[in-house]
């Protein structure tokens, strides 16, 4: 093999394990970031959409409510593996009161990191503030967020009862009035 020869072989050896060696960290880049896995309900229920820090859900079924205070138990169409060390909390979207007339009935919903089976679908307590209350399926009227599990933010955490405590008091609950 002459001079150029062996000079072409080498230099093409040499970009092809650069470019395992880019494969290879891509793959590690990718392995690293956090994911969601979903498991939707059906091929017609809408799909996850991320755009800005919460995430739009939509009810997978109708909501009919003839008068004010019913209630309706939704399914929300996903389950999901969220991220080791992470939960998620489900709140309404600032329209859905006033435009939707229903309200989350449990305040917010929390989504533990265990919950994660293939039977474990998210679902939301839906309460009526109005009557004769209707909303199609996959309209878009929760929303969620992942947040750090509480071990992840203070692990090792105690509970102690104690006699008295230190602190000073700040005058008891709304004694500012402010
Ligand atoms: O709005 C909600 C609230 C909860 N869940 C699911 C996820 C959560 O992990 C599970 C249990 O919720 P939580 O622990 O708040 O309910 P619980 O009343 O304490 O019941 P459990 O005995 O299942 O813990 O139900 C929802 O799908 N939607």
């Amino acid at each position: 093999m002459n001079k150029k020869d062996n000079q072409e072989r080498v230099s093409n050896r040499l970009r092809v394990s650069q470019r395992n060696v880019k494969g290879i960290s891509t793959k590690v880049q990718e392995s690293k970031r956090p994911t969601i896995e979903v498991l939707y309900a059906s091929e017609d229920t809408p799909r996850l959409v991320q755009h800005g820090d919460w995430i739009d859900l939509a009810v997978d079924e109708d909501v009919d409510l003839k008068r004010k205070g019913d209630m309706q138990h939704v399914s929300l169409g996903v389950a999901m593996k969220l991220p080791d060390g992470y939960e998620a909390i489900i709140a309404e979207r600032s329209s859905t009161h006033k435009k939707k007339g229903v309200d989350l009935a449990n305040g917010i919903g929390i989504i533990d990191n265990a919950y994660q089976g293939n039977d474990d679908v998210w679902c939301a307590e839906l309460v009526a503030n109005r009557s004769r209350v209707h909303i199609d399926r996959g309209e878009r009227v929760l929303q969620f967020r992942i947040v750090p599990s509480m071990s992840r933010l203070v692990p090792d955490l105690q509970i102690n009862e104690v006699e008295q405590l230190e602190g000073v008091n700040r005058g008891g609950f709304g004694s500012t009035g402010r």
